[in-house]
């Protein structure tokens, strides 16, 4: 399979997140029969806040950052997704990914809706305090909108637990109570859970798992390629060495690095840095796009959007991907590998992990009573198993690629809230 490299394509391919997303929820919502106001009421968030932040930055000027919060929709229960601080975040990439979110819920069965927020910034040009002061500012700006009970947020790109502290933090402040339920992805100190850093790993990892029996591939030996070092990259790079896999390719948004022998993952780890830099330190270094061309068994885009394109979809050497990333492969690049054969666990079941160990989060800071890390384990894996089963029966039986089944799998339960609820 595919062992040939074919010229790029030129495309003009759909790269917008929230349109492809739209037309893969209303096949979904079509082949399961519901009418069309569902997908009117499914297409866009209910909610969406934009907001302006003030922030004194070190030298003393004011710089206006902007940031959004997106509520897709909360018939199950409250939103929750995570908070993303890039400088190409945008209002339809944050309506896109609390739509995910969604569909995250409905697939692992959570008892939320979707949400998403983003900053339109770069944290790895901002000094420490100026990221305290935009991480209070964001939360001072949508404190009216979120809560414990309301819309959880959660760490998501060039976010980490220390911002996830701030923001509890000035959330607590506002409310006059603490509220370690307003947010997730908290060091353990403050109420974290255990096992939240890796969970987004630790799901992906559990997916490659049953995958890789699926394709009767043994992980021992597997060559792998990760796209992405930071928390969902650098965690699975380490389960992968750890379950004797051989890690040949990683990445960051500086370049990638290649050793068809394998990566000294140990050291990489070691020397990347807390946005998920480490090629910078090395001279020897290959493009993300070639990369993703690897030749390879398992590739793993745990980055960003539109990563696998009609472009280079022809030339993807890996039998599985998983996609560890949110939206990392377009719509006709779905279509492409899935009739190569190829087996694509999709953005909304495999990155599932990370929210299903907030809810544990959520679940342990609403009754006071803290797991240990092997019940959180023990309780992911479980989940874990049973979505991907659910998702990849469905796939069998409907006759529909991964993607597609995940959507159905996850749309159905918001569906059947909104109409328990009246209000489709
Ligand atoms: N952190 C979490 O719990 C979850 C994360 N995800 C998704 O996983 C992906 C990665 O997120 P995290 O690891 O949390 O972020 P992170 O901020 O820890 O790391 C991001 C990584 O992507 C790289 N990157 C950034 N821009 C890039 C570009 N243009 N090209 C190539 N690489 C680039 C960075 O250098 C870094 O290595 C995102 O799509 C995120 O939405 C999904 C579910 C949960
Ligand atoms: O942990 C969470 O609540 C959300 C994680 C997230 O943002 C995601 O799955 O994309």
């Amino acid at each position: 399979m595919g062992d040939k490299t074919e010229e790029p394509k030129q495309t003009n391919e759909n790269l917008n997140v929230l349109v492809s997303t739209q037309a893969v929820i209303q096949e979904a919502l079509n082949k399961l029969g519901y009418p069309e106001e569902v997908y009117e009421l499914m297409k866009e968030p209910l909610r969406m806040l934009t907001v302006r932040i003030p922030v004194r930055m070190d030298d003393g000027s004011v710089k206006i950052f902007t940031g959004y919060r997106a509520q897709h929709n909360d018939a199950v229960g409250p939103t929750k997704g995570g908070i993303r601080f890039h400088p190409n975040v945008t209002e339809e990439e944050v309506k896109a990914l609390s739509i995910w979110m969604s569909l995250k819920s409905g697939i692992v069965d959570l008892p939320y809706g979707g949400g998403k927020g983003g900053i339109v910034c770069d944290p790895r040009e901002m000094s420490f305090r100026e990221l305290e002061r935009l991480s209070r500012g964001y939360v001072r700006a949508i404190s009216q909108l979120v809560g414990p009970t309301k819309d959880i947020p959660a760490p998501d790109v060039f976010t980490n637990s220390q911002i996830m502290a701030w923001m509890m933090d000035e959330y607590s402040r506002i409310r006059e109570f603490d509220s370690p339920g307003f947010i997730t992805g908290k060091p353990i100190v403050l109420g974290g859970s255990h096992g939240r850093e890796s969970a987004t790993a630790k799901g992906v990892t559990i997916c490659i798992r049953e995958a890789a029996k699926k394709k009767g591939i043994e992980l021992e030996g597997a060559r792998v390629v990760i796209q992405g070092f930071g928390n969902a990259g650098s965690f699975l790079a380490k389960f992968m060495h750890d379950a004797g896999a051989n890690v040949i390719g990683i990445s960051d948004a500086y370049g990638a690095l290649h050793d068809p022998d394998g990566l000294d993952i140990e050291y990489l780890l070691d020397r990347r840095d807390s946005f998920g830099t480490v090629t910078k330190l090395f001279k020897d270094t290959i493009t993300n796009e070639q990369l993703l061309e690897l030749d390879c068994d398992i590739l793993v885009p745990a980055a960003i959007e539109n990563q696998i394109t009609a472009k280079n979809a022809h030339n993807i050497k890996a039998q599985i991907i998983v996609e560890a990333a949110n939206g990392p492969t377009t719509m006709e690049a779905t279509k492409i590998l899935s009739e190569r054969g190829i087996l694509l666990v999709p953005d909304v079941l495999a990155s599932a992990g990370g929210v299903t160990v907030s809810y544990f989060e959520w679940v342990q800071n609403n009754q006071g009573y803290y797991w240990s890390e092997e019940e959180v384990e023990r309780k992911l894996e479980e989940i874990m198993v049973r979505s991907f089963e659910n998702v990849y029966q469905t796939s069998h039986v409907r006759q529909v690629n991964m993607r597609l089944s995940a959507y159905m799998v996850g749309v159905r339960k918001l569906a059947e809230a909104s109409r328990f609820r009246g209000w489709v």
